[in-house]
């Protein structure tokens, strides 16, 4: 949780360092008026209608060369302006960045590209730009031109080009000659399937060579793809710098401690619902003392807790016998039992499946199956039973599980009451009677030829 630890880590362990943040901060300042500007400028009325924000502050980090690292956080949290900082193209407002090695830096769609330029002209400036050799300049382009296949566009001006064309033209100059360091803030997830797949390959490349990564995405499954660490920001500090894996559990726990008002997303057990709501639900009952709105009380492993209801416990069962183990294509019945508190009025169970890498495989809840289950009262226990076939492939899943308080709209919730983190586990085993078959989902294709003949064969 102490930020300065990486340096410290990463120092002591006496590791190449690519990159050192020291003590990192950026603030914006807005003036009343321009004679506040320039009073400010002259060294005057330093606070008199000056406001400050600071977006980062204090961001000591050391990132050793050829580690990967995801940076990830809330909209505005301050991920863009580090990443501008370390990539040079934002000054820091105090601290220091020293990076060791060549960057590529794909921070913004298109950075630097010009619109009435052709995307030849483009690559030409902008590999010269990167400072790459002249005479080198013509290989290099035609390999811009064979990684983006933006086709004839490559001869159109920029302005005619679509975002993902442009993500294409741009991943493709940053990335023609190995970088030291690649730093990409988003840029990948404007892409199609098949581009993204292309750019993780050669950034895995790039990696198995010794280039330092730094990442900025929304996307969980990219950091377990491709990240052995990551960080995560919250109003420009850094609160948290370990595994993906503990990262990403502690900003889904901070996603449900948030007290905005807005609702909680209806993957209630899933990926970092924005918000909860505290809102305790109005029980119709006269002169019965409601029970004082309360926030659901989550603690770092994602957990919440409350006083309207908990999840007592949770089961596998297969043909009805509890098990841990079973095989691919089983149908199985997962048991959550709760018990309430208070009268909640609308409860909705619902539940995770994520794989070893932490990615979501699947999630529903009673709300988004449009399943209506009668109000619990205080002092009811209830069992819920979702049952499905597993047409997973062989490996290890963990199942989390959550129970909230009236289905808003058409996927969101009034109150997070329980959840239970990684409440219980499956593995599921290769299925000694399916054909044979490799990948996440079981398909089950079906499959049918017929021959036709030539007219006159
Ligand atoms: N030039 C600027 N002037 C004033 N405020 C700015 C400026 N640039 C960024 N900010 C503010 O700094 C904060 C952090 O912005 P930043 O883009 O770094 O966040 P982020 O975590 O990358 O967000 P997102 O996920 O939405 O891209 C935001 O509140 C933003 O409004």
């Amino acid at each position: 949780m102490i930020p300065a630890d990486a340096v410290q880590d990463a120092e002591s362990a006496q590791l190449p360092l690519a990159i050192r943040c020291s003590g990192l901060g950026k603030v914006y300042r807005r003036f009343q008026n321009r004679w506040v500007r320039l009073l400010y400028w002259l060294g005057f009325g330093e606070s008199k209608g000056v406001e400050e924000t600071w977006v980062l502050r204090g961001v000591s980090i050391a990132v050793p060369k050829g580690q990967s690292m995801a940076i990830i956080g809330v909209n505005g949290a301050g991920k863009s302006t580090l990443l501008k900082m370390i990539a040079g193209t934002c000054d820091p407002s105090e601290g220091r960045v020293e990076v060791a090695g060549r960057i590529a830096a794909l921070l913004e769609l298109g950075i630097g590209f010009h619109p009435e330029f052709t995307g030849r002209q483009n690559a030409i400036m902008a590999l010269q730009m990167l400072g790459h050799d002249p005479t080198g300049t013509p290989a290099l382009v035609e390999g811009v031109q064979e990684f983006a296949q933006i086709g004839t566009y490559f001869e159109q001006p920029l302005k005619t080009y679509s975002s993902g064309m442009q993500v294409r033209l741009a991943f493709a100059v940053a990335t023609q000659v190995r970088p030291d360091i690649l730093i990409i803030d988003e840029a990948l997830s404007v892409g199609d399937v098949f581009f993204q797949q292309k750019c993780f390959e050669r950034i895995r490349g790039f990696r198995a060579e010794g280039t330092t990564l730094l990442f900025v995405t929304h996307d969980f499954g990219s950091v377990y793809a491709l990240c052995e660490r990551a960080i995560l920001l919250g109003q420009g500090r850094l609160i948290r710098d370990g595994t993906p894996k503990e990262v990403i559990d502690e900003f889904q726990a901070i996603a449900l401690r948030s007290t905005s008002p807005q609702p909680t997303s209806s993957a209630m057990v899933a990926e970092a619902p924005e918000t909860v709501t505290q809102t305790v639900p109005d029980t119709g009952e006269v002169n019965t003392p409601e029970p004082r709105p309360q926030a659901p009380d989550d603690d770092s492993g994602g957990n919440v807790h409350s006083h309207l209801a908990s999840i007592e416990s949770v089961r596998l069962l297969w043909e009805g016998v509890e098990a841990e183990v079973v095989p691919s294509g089983a149908f199985i019945e997962l048991e959550i039992e709760a018990s309430f508190h208070g009268l909640v009025d609308e409860p909705h169970v619902g539940f995770q499946i994520r794989d070893r890498f932490g990615s979501p495989v699947f999630m529903t809840n009673t709300h988004c199956m449009r399943r209506t289950m009668p109000a619990a009262s205080a002092g009811s226990r209830r069992v819920t039973r979702f049952g499905f076939a597993l047409p997973l492939g062989p490996g290890e899943y963990s199942i989390t599980v959550g129970l909230a308080n009236r289905g808003l709209g058409e996927a969101s919730f009034e109150a997070m009451l329980s959840r239970r983190q990684n409440a219980a586990k499956l593995k599921v085993a290769r299925n000694l009677e399916d054909p044979i078959w490799s990948g996440l989902v079981n398909l089950s294709p079906s499959v049918s030829w017929n021959d036709r003949r030539e007219a006159g064969a």
